[in-house]
């Protein structure tokens, strides 16, 4: 089997490339190293590796948008076996998916290799963009976009305040946001719902570093859930917000979640839309949105 590793020298606000050197030192089997020169190059890199013969052994040293791009380029790939080892901000993908912390756990892997067929969601027609976590529309999407757009992001990650850039904006955001109306189809049946915060898509549990949106999604049933925060105070979203790290926000009567294997929502003014936490611009109104369940798996290394 071969070994490949995808490192985004800027993912954890540049921490990740000072913790790979250090790791790559430890390793004592042979590998190939690729290092991400943009967005979409992890993507570029998986593509040509499809095309070998042998299997392959891909570990993203990254955050979720790296490892989104690895499982989305793996998709229907039976030659390669992802895994990460976590070095980005979030690492939600490392709550739920296979990851090693050290150069041992990989070679245990690899005296043993199995892969593990997992779920993979998708949003959007031609172009459809797929997500490993999650995707959503309205207030977090909404911090997503104000961080990517901010001048104050660059300069306190120069400081390695990253993380706090990420808490100023979510205040900013609380004030300044404008609650949506949300008409959702999914099953054959309409919901509507007024004065919405979020609309999560989820294929796993977390989303935003460690916070458990949608306690019951499992990677491996062939469905999403849709977590709806509606009609809540300003002030209530802050108390909501201190719960869903343990998963209890869905005890409120303003969290209403459904499953599914398809859902289309709608929304009625221009919403932010993230995918797996990055920007992916506005969701236009009058414009649906599709979230589905993805035909084709990719296969995890099985740890
Ligand atoms: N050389 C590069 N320069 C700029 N951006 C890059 C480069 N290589 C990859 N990227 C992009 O960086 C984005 C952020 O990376 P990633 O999400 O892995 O780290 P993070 O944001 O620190 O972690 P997390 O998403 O877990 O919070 C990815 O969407 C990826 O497309």
């Amino acid at each position: 089997m071969e070994i490949v590793f995808i490192i985004n020298p800027t993912a954890g606000n540049g921490a990740a490339i000072r913790k790979w050197r250090k790791f790559s030192e430890t390793i004592d089997f042979p590998f190939e190293q690729f290092i991400t020169r943009s967005p979409g190059h992890a993507f570029q890199i998986v593509e040509q590796l499809k095309a070998r013969t042998r299997k392959i052994l891909v570990i993203g040293f990254g955050g979720d948008g790296t490892m989104r791009e690895i499982a989305a380029a793996a998709a229907g790939a039976e030659l390669l076996f992802i895994a990460s080892v976590p070095a980005g901000s979030g690492n939600d993908f490392a709550r739920s998916f296979s990851c090693f912390s050290s150069t041992q756990e990989i070679s245990r892997f690899l005296a043993n290799p199995k892969g593990l067929l997992t779920d993979i969601g998708q949003v959007g027609v031609q172009p459809e963009q797929l997500f490993a976590s999650s995707s959503g529309i309205g207030f977090d999407a909404a911090v997503a976009h104000a961080v990517n757009r901010s001048r104050t992001k660059l300069w306190l990650n120069k400081f390695g305040l990253g993380k706090l850039a990420y808490l100023v904006f979510v205040v900013m955001t609380l004030f300044a946001f404008k609650k949506f109306g949300l008409t959702i189809e999914s099953s054959g049946t309409v919901y509507h719902y007024e004065d919405v915060w979020l609309a999560t898509v989820s294929n796993q549990p977390y989303f935003g570093g460690g916070m458990k949106i949608s306690p019951h999604s499992s990677v491996y049933d062939g469905q999403l859930e849709l977590t709806v925060v509606h009609r809540l105070p300003r002030l209530k979203l802050l108390a909501v917000f201190g719960t869903v790290f343990s998963g209890s926000h869905t005890k409120f009567p303003e969290v209403v979640q459904f499953s599914g294997k398809h859902f289309l929502i709608t929304v009625d003014r221009p919403v932010p839309h993230h995918v797996d936490g990055d920007d992916a611009g506005m969701a236009d109104a009058q414009e649906p949105l599709e979230f589905y369940v993805s035909a084709t798996q990719w296969q995890q290394a099985k740890l």
